[in-house]
Order: structure tokens, then sequence, then C-alpha cells
């Protein structure tokens, strides 16, 4: 299965629920280097904070993807390359697994299948906000991890698997596992990742480091060290 995310090292997810750090704008956010913009969270979006936000973004000719928290949230603008769509493989509510996907189709006029993507979450971090909400069981070791990976690609047919520690830096043996296990499809992790070492680090155990938070905390410079620290990491992977 190939996407443009085969080629993709750093992916900056914006929150259109979260400020911008002083004076930055989008202009600034869409320069940093990052291979593509997801826009997403899970508190308190809405398809305004959602528009907004691809509306800033549209001009600059970074690729531009949104990742819907739920049905209501999908925003249809051309400026966008695609819709990631989450599935919540460790949730144990089934509306995060399947419910919201059925409704999403039941409402929509049409689908647009073709800038449809899958991402398959396997949610580690019990304290953030996507595992409270969805009630994911955290508790998950290594093999588990590599387990669900595996059923996402096979079983499943997901084109993209996303280790998701949001907030925190996450265990690197797990997602080097989740790793292994995949074939074509490629691997997201994001989490924690707040300096060039935090993503040179996680960088040699996925295929594409995803950075959150620290964009809303500490701005577009301390972004594009993240963008270096990965960009480095896999340079010497595929250099090895
Ligand atoms: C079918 C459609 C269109 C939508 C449903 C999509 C699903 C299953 C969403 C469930 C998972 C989810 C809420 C994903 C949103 C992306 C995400 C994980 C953002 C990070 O959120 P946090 O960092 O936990 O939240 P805050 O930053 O808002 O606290
Ligand atoms: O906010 P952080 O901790 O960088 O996490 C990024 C992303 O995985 C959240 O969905
Ligand atoms: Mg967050």
């Amino acid at each position: 299965m190939t996407g443009p995310w085969t080629d993709w090292n750093h992916v900056l997810k914006v929150d259109p629920d979260k400020d911008l750090v002083g004076d930055e704008t989008f202009e600034d956010v869409c320069r940093t280097g990052t291979d593509a913009i997801e826009i997403g969270g899970t508190l308190d979006i809405t398809a305004d904070k959602m528009q907004r936000v691809v509306d800033a973004c549209a001009e600059y000719d970074v690729p531009l993807y949104q990742e819907p928290s739920n049905p209501g949230v999908v925003v249809d603008d051309e400026a966008l390359d695609g819709y990631l769509i989450p599935t919540v493989f460790n949730a144990k509510d089934a509306f995060w697994i399947t419910g919201a996907h059925k409704e999403w189709v039941r409402i929509e006029n049409g689908m647009d299948w073709e800038r449809t993507h899958t991402e398959a979450y396997i949610v580690l971090n019990p304290e953030a906000s996507v595992a409270q909400l969805t009630d994911a069981n955290c508790d998950l070791a290594v093999d588990d991890v590599a387990s669900y990976a595996a059923v996402a690609e096979r079983m499943f047919g997901q084109e993209i698997v996303y280790v998701e520690y949001s907030g925190t830096f996450g265990d690197t043996e797990k997602v080097q596992a989740a790793h292994d296990a995949l074939d074509d499809c490629t691997l997201f992790y994001g989490g924690g990742i707040h300096d060039y070492d935090s993503a040179y680090e996680m960088g040699q155990h996925t295929d594409v480091v995803v950075v959150g938070d620290l964009l809303h905390d500490e701005g577009v410079d301390a972004v594009r060290e993240t963008v270096e620290g990965a960009r480095d990491a896999m340079k010497e992977r595929a250099e090895a």
C-alpha cells in the first residue's frame, strides 16, 4: 500500500483548539520543514475551528491533512490533501472502532474515498485525553503492541499504524516491536517529542515522528529542531 507518507519523516499535528506561541503565524507553522501537517485534537474540536486552520494553511505548499476526532468535525475543503481517519484498536468502547465510522458514512452526502485514508491507533498513555475518551486498554506488553500492529495491517488493511503516547515520551521497545511487525504499512509515532534528541532517538524506531503540543507550548523554532532530529535519524538508518 502506498501513500505520500511512505516518504515522510516528520508530521506536525496542529490542534485547532490551541493557540500558537506569541506572534507566530500559520505561515511560520507551514515553514518548519515538516513533511505534512495533520490538523486534529481530542478535546473541544469543532468544524469551525478546523476550518480556520485549513484556511490559514491553504496557500502554503505543505501537504495538509485533517484528522477528525468525530464525524461532526470533518470539513469538506479542496485545500485538504486528504483525511486520516483514526480507528482506536485498543479502545474498549466500540464506537471508536467502527461506530463513529458507520455514523460518518451514514450522514455524508457521498464519500470521498479517494482522499480517505486509514490510521490504526494503538493508544498507550492512559493519562491522555484520547485514552480516556475511547476507554483504551493501555496496559499492553511488547507482544500485544506488535500483534495489534500486525492485525491492523494484515487483517484490517490499514494504511498507517499510529503508536500514540500523546503527552509523554514512549517506550522505544514497544515502538520498535510495532515497526518490526509491519511490512508495507507506515508506522507513525507521537508523544512527548520536544527537542532534537528526543526526535532523533524515536526516529530510530519509527517511520514517521509526529510532533504536537511542542508547537503550542514552545513554538516553531523548537519544532524545526525536531524535524532535524527525525531526518538525521532516518537518514542514518537508510544509509546503514
Ligand atoms: C470516523 C470519523 C470521521 C471520526 C472518528 C475518529 C476516531 C475513531 C477518533 C478517536 C480517536 C481520536 C479522538 C483521535 C483524534 C486525534 C488525536 C489522538 C489527537 C490527540 O489528542 P490528545 O493529545 O489526547 O488530546 P488533546 O490535545 O485535545 O488533549
Ligand atoms: O502532543 P504530543 O505529545 O507531541 O503528541 C503528538 C500526537 O501524537 C498527539 O496525537
Ligand atoms: Mg494533544
